[in-house]
């Protein structure tokens, strides 16, 4: 019997436990939000498409009601404020950081063995936050933005390319920001071919700017942030997990000395299985990339230190 809690039944969190029930992933998948009745009539909504779709998952709502939630195998943390056109993401800390912590240690007293998911934004700064408030081990805190950022990466590459997405491959490392993000073009491949085969300097270049402002794009063109890719992301990491799947997801772990960093959450190549974050995968970037690195993890760090001016931690 396996259990995934969402908490925030907001855009992401509703379509991640939309996908995670869709795809059968968990046996139960709870959405917790603190909005009366929204939680339970999305969780209604969904359940009257099983027969349409034909899942078996079982979706329950609950408006605060952590008992709900209980030996959870894996929660995801979507809860709070969305940014708007022309906000960076850093700019949420201010609001997301107290709504974070008290609900990371609601879920912890409940689900003592749980996989924590980190989704909200600032996400490196919030999974800094968990992992620093929980005091659990660091294998079970991993932030979801790699996941995305690297979606966004294939997609905007095979638009480039004329290609379908899924015979693309690359990886986006670094901070989940508009400016902190890394997009890995010298590894990034097609049918197993570097991209620079068929793409241009230029064109490689356009595609990382456009991956790095994917999320400010879409917020721009729908006035609050994005939800689909975002939502299918989380299920994607979740799966992972929930399946033993030992898939290499670009996430938000803690290093420890790792990538020359230690002291701080922030996007690099891991193992996501059963343990959480099981291995992280040490890359021999380049010096370029090295320096690109050293700086996404300064300003991270920069942002982890508000959370310190506002006695979050
Ligand atoms: N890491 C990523 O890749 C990524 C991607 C997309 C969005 N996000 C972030 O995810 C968060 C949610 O985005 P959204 O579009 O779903 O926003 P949304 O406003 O649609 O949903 C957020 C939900 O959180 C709920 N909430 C607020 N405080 C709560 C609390 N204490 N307990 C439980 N629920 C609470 C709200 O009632 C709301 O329903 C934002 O911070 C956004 O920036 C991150
Ligand atoms: O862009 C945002 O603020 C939301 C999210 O981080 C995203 O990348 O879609």
């Amino acid at each position: 019997m396996s259990k995934v809690t969402v908490v925030g039944a907001g855009n992401v969190g509703a379509t991640c436990a939309n996908v995670l029930a869709f795809n059968e992933v968990a046996d139960e998948v709870v959405m917790l939000d603190v909005k009366e009745g929204v939680s339970e009539g999305k969780a209604m909504d969904m359940m009257q498409t099983a027969q349409l779709l034909g899942f078996d998952t079982t979706v329950v709502g609950c408006t605060n009601d952590y008992a709900k939630t209980a030996n959870s195998d894996v929660v995801v943390i979507t809860s709070g404020i969305p940014r708007k056109p022309g906000m960076t993401r850093e700019e949420l800390i201010g609001v997301n950081a107290g709504i974070v912590k008290s609900v990371a240690g609601n879920i912890l007293k409940y689900s003592p063995d749980a996989i924590i998911v980190v989704i909200s934004n600032p996400m490196d700064t919030m999974t800094y936050l968990s992992l620093k408030s929980l005091g659990l081990p660091k294998n079970k805190i991993i932030g979801m933005g790699g996941a995305l950022d690297s979606s966004r990466f294939k997609y905007f590459l095979s638009q480039a390319l004329g290609c379908n997405a899924n015979e693309v491959e690359g990886m986006v490392i670094g901070g989940h920001g508009d400016t902190t993000m890394i997009p890995l073009a010298r590894f990034a491949t097609y049918k197993g071919l570097p991209v620079s085969n068929f793409l241009s300097k230029e064109q490689i270049d356009e595609v990382v700017k456009s991956t790095m402002v994917g999320g400010a794009t879409l917020t721009g063109l729908l006035g609050t942030s994005a939800w689909y890719a975002p939502g299918a992301a989380g299920a994607y990491v979740v799966e992972s997990i929930i399946k033993n799947q030992k898939k290499m997801i670009p996430s938000c772990v803690a290093l420890e000395g790792e990538y020359g960093q230690s002291d701080i959450c922030i996007g690099v190549p891991a193992i996501i299985g059963r343990n959480g974050v099981e291995k992280i995968v040490e890359i021999e970037l380049n010096a370029e990339e090295k320096e690109l690195f050293e700086k996404s993890a300064a300003a991270v760090r920069k942002t982890n230190d508000v959370l310190a001016e506002m006695n979050a931690i």
